[in-house]
């Protein structure tokens, strides 16, 4: 056998220099299978992908048409049998040829004159089957290998006719394989570097498109790579050019987390190992084949598994190291399998038998102190393995076999030494009550199974993998407003270590459009791809988001100042969804409003997170809840509730226009989105409100005496007239600032309330000593005299406003949420 070259770069690997030598640009291999080139439709579907990959160097393998080689292979049986079927050649002739038509105008007359000599050779070949030598089989390369051909030709003259500039090349001038071997074994690598090195320096910087599954063996005869053989061929050349990458298009939407003929909701795993793809494939997953894999991960070329059904969507990508969410990549079960337990002789005994046997174990535990061995094997096998355990482990073995059983097993490297996972996937098992019968950690530690009874295995299987591939987000969030606060709230998400495993952000809203992907919204890219591919669908379609996800815990925040988000605050905290607000018309506005609140979170058995509402966060509301939590009772309340009021005024000392410091804490991102709302004392008011009615006291708005800055002729002017008339506002402000500085005091924005509801917000003089007069920059004062503390009021003060202090209280309620729930 030839050494395989492991090192893709190193001298070992000379063919590689070549490559390199022929540009700087790598080839991107794409491979498109028998189910992607399934019709008409399918073929398009592959020009319009690769024309959108022009002008990189594409390499592209293709398989045959659907269908085409089981018909190839079935001809070839009934030649065996002496049965020639002149007809079911004709019939492939003639679905090519019409393929050619529609495809290629131009070049149909030369591709359908190609397929008629072609079908004359294969009558040809299938005439002299029964006659050659071994059975036949010496042709049947030849004769399995024409479809790759046939679908390479028409793809090139279908890409020409599109005007892409195309050509195809032989696959058998350029793979070289031993006769003798199988596999990604078989191929000899240093002869078929050579080759293609040789013949990619004539190639143009264009698309070759080359059959998938045919080779030439050492003797120079027609030889094919088997089952999955296209993949092979395409992971060989990507190999052999060391491309960039390796596409696999399928019609599939890329590695799934799970058979999704089991699980409804199965989903697509972003990005795995090619240790993990490989222990998939061992599972019997349906992804590419260990071989396919191998050489790729020894010359680490990513592999992408996409669906040329949908080539908008990502699909999966094998890598080396990945990353990604999920406590698993995927989970598998494999049915109908049985233990054995063998106990009194050395386990070598019992696996020579078992490979004598042709037996395989699907999971095994060996404890040589205690000389025993657990393993599972097939129901299927297990005919073969009691027999060859009869003969040959002697009279003291005990094998004990138990029959109806189901192996589960999920995938991901280092699983077995999580113990957050592992946990994960116990107690998804112990909530459903099944018993765990064996554990097994798979030698590499890519994953961990477990044996349970047959009967459980597809609830089972349901529980584990919401658990530990889709429902591993045990939040869901909807964020809801990408402003100030919300860009901010994004930014932190993006570097919470919670998010994508435990916490995945399903759906991004702003006034405009809607963006919604049940995988999992990058934070970062949300903004973006809200601007690209959000649709005006409303906010209903964030909450509907929420409500699909099969997360356990719902979320939606709130970071707009809009009283249509706020009015449904309530409906949806009925109906499940966690709703965590900056926005405080829902609790501030009228008291009917807020009792709605209070039934919504009854009703839904749901919490509503409200520290961004006052005092960006500073711990206010906590405060005062856990003091009535304990019997305390709020007496009074005073202070500066107001960020930007309070940057305002301790900046303001005449020497500047009032105006040209408002635009500043505009700019810090201190005031509401229209200032008015902070001027006019609207916004301190309904802080003010919200904090009266969390300590009890059921006031309505009316109740709150609130003196504003506002001129009353400006209140109700568009926000660029009112700001052309701001003037107005600041020879008011420097009129009441004269008027306090001639008592020796300073101005600022205050709220007042007591026990009976008495409440009021507005301009005062004070003292320059006061406590309201001693703050700086954007903070707030809250000042809490309660029945317990009395003499010495409980004083809580720190920044008021401001998009970061906001967003994290945000992110701090939602977190706290989802562990509470
Ligand atoms: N700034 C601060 O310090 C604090 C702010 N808050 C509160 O945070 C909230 C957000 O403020 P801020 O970020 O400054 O505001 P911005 O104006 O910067 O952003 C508001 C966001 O809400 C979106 N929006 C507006 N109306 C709707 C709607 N009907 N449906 C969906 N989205 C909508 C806007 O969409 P679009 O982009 O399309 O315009 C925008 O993305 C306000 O309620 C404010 O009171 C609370 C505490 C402190
Ligand atoms: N505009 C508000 C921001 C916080 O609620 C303020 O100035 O306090």
């Amino acid at each position: 056998m030839n050494a395989v070259v492991v090192d893709a770069r190193g001298a070992a690997a000379p063919w590689l220099d070549e490559i390199a030598r022929q540009g700087e640009l790598r080839w991107r291999v794409h491979k498109f299978g028998g189910s992607c080139l399934e019709d008409l439709e399918g073929f398009r579907r592959v020009l319009d992908i690769l024309q959108s990959e022009a002008p990189v160097r594409c390499f592209v393998v293709v398989s045959a048409v659907r269908g085409v080689t089981d018909a190839l292979l079935g001809l070839f049986e009934r030649a065996r049998a002496g049965e020639p079927d002149r007809a079911g050649v004709e019939l492939l002739i003639s679905q090519h040829t019409a393929l050619a038509h529609a495809l290629a105008p131009d070049e149909a007359r030369t591709l359908a004159a190609g397929f008629q000599r072609d079908g004359e050779e294969l009558a040809w070949l299938l005439a002299q089957v029964r006659t050659a030598p071994r059975g036949g089989y010496g042709l049947v390369d030849r004769i399995a290998g024409i479809g790759e051909y046939w679908s390479s030709r028409l793809l090139v003259a279908a890409l020409r006719q599109r005007g892409v500039e195309a050509q195809d090349v032989d696959a058998r001038e350029l793979l070289l394989v031993e006769a003798t071997q199988r596999g990604a074994d078989a191929i000899a690598w240093d002869e078929s570097a050579r080759l293609v090195a040789a013949a990619s320096a004539r190639w143009p910087e264009a698309l070759i498109v080359a059959p998938g599954f045919v080779a030439r063996s050492r003797d120079g005869g027609a030889a094919t790579l088997g089952r999955n053989g296209s993949d092979l061929s395409a992971a060989a050349f990507a190999r052999l050019l060391d491309a960039e990458s390796l596409t696999v298009w399928k019609d599939v939407a890329g590695v799934l987390s799970a058979d999704p003929r089991l699980i409804r909701r199965a989903r697509t795993a972003p990005e795995l190992s090619y240790a993990e793809a490989e222990e998939l494939a061992a599972a019997g997953a349906r992804v590419l084949h260990p071989d396919t894999l191998r050489p790729l991960r020894r010359a680490n070329v990513p592999v992408l598994v996409r669906s040329s059904r949908d080539a908008r969507q990502p699909g999966s990508r094998i890598v080396g190291v990945p990353t990604g969410c999920g406590a698993a990549r995927a989970v598998t079960l494999e049915e109908d399998t049985v233990s054995v337990s063998v106990r009194g002789v050395a386990g070598s005994l019992v696996l020579s038998a078992l490979e004598r046997a042709g037996v395989q174990p699907r999971a095994l535990v060996q404890c040589n102190a205690r000389r025993s061995l657990d393993l599972v094997i097939t129901a299927a096998d297990r005919s073969r393995a009691e027999p060859a355990f009869a003969g040959s482990l002697g009279p003291f073995a005990q094998v004990e076999w138990r029959a109806g059983l189901a192996l589960l097993r999920a995938v991901r490297a280092g699983f077995g030494g999580d113990a957050r996972r592992m946990a994960a996937l116990y107690t998804a098992l112990a909530d459903l009550r099944v018993p765990i019968l064996g554990s097994f950690q798979d030698s590499h530690d890519h994953g961990l199974s477990v044996l349970i009874a047959g009967d459980h295995a597809h609830a089972a299987l349901n529980a584990v993998h919401a658990r530990l591939c889709h429902g591993t987000a045990k939040l869901a969030v909807a964020v809801v407003g990408t402003g100030l606060v919300g860009g901010a709230l994004l930014r932190q998400l993006q570097q919470h270590p919670a998010c994508g495993d435990d916490l995945r952000l399903v759906a991004v809203a702003n006034s405009r459009s809607v963006l919604i992907d049940a995988e999992g919204i990058t934070p970062d890219t949300a903004t973006a791809r809200l601007n690209w591919e959000g649709k005006p669908l409303g906010v209903e379609a964030a909450v509907a988001a929420l409500q699909d996800s099969d997360a356990h815990v719902k979320i939606l925040i709130d970071a707009t100042p809009a009283e249509s988000v706020a009015r449904r605050h309530a409906e949806w905290l009925a109906a499940g969804v966690h709703v965590v607000s900056a926005n405080k018309i829902a609790q501030g506005t009228s008291l009917a409003r807020w009792r709605e609140v209070r039934s919504g979170c009854r009703a839904g058995k749901t919490q509503y997170g409200d520290a961004a509402t006052v005092g960006a966060g500073l711990p206010v509301l906590k405060t005062l809840r856990r003091l009535q939590g304990a019997g305390d009772g709020l007496l009074a309340l005073e202070g500066v509730f107001s960020g930007s009021l309070s940057f305002l005024f301790n900046a303001y000392d005449g020497s500047r226009p009032f105006s040209e410091l408002l635009a500043e804490a505009r700019e810090r991102g201190y005031t509401e989105p229209d200032p008015r709302a902070d001027l006019s004392g609207g916004d301190v008011a309904r802080k003010l409100l919200i904090l009266a009615r969390a300590a009890g006291i059921a006031i309505e708005e009316t109740d709150v005496v609130v003196q504003g800055l506002v001129p009353a002729e400006l209140t109700a002017l568009p926000a660029e007239d009112f700001f052309a008339r701001i003037d107005e506002v600041d020879a008011q402000i420097a009129r009441q600032y004269a008027e306090a500085a001639a008592q020796g005091k300073v101005l600022r924005y205050i709220a007042t309330l007591d026990r009976t509801g008495k409440a009021q917000v507005g301009p005062q003089a004070v003292r320059r000593d006061h406590p309201c007069a001693t703050l700086s920059g954007a903070d707030n004062l809250f000042v809490l005299t309660t029945a317990r503390y009395h003499e010495r009021p409980l004083v809580i003060s720190g920044p008021g406003a401001g998009a970061e202090v906001t967003a994290q209280a945000l992110l701090a309620d939602a977190l706290e949420i989802a562990t509470t729930v």
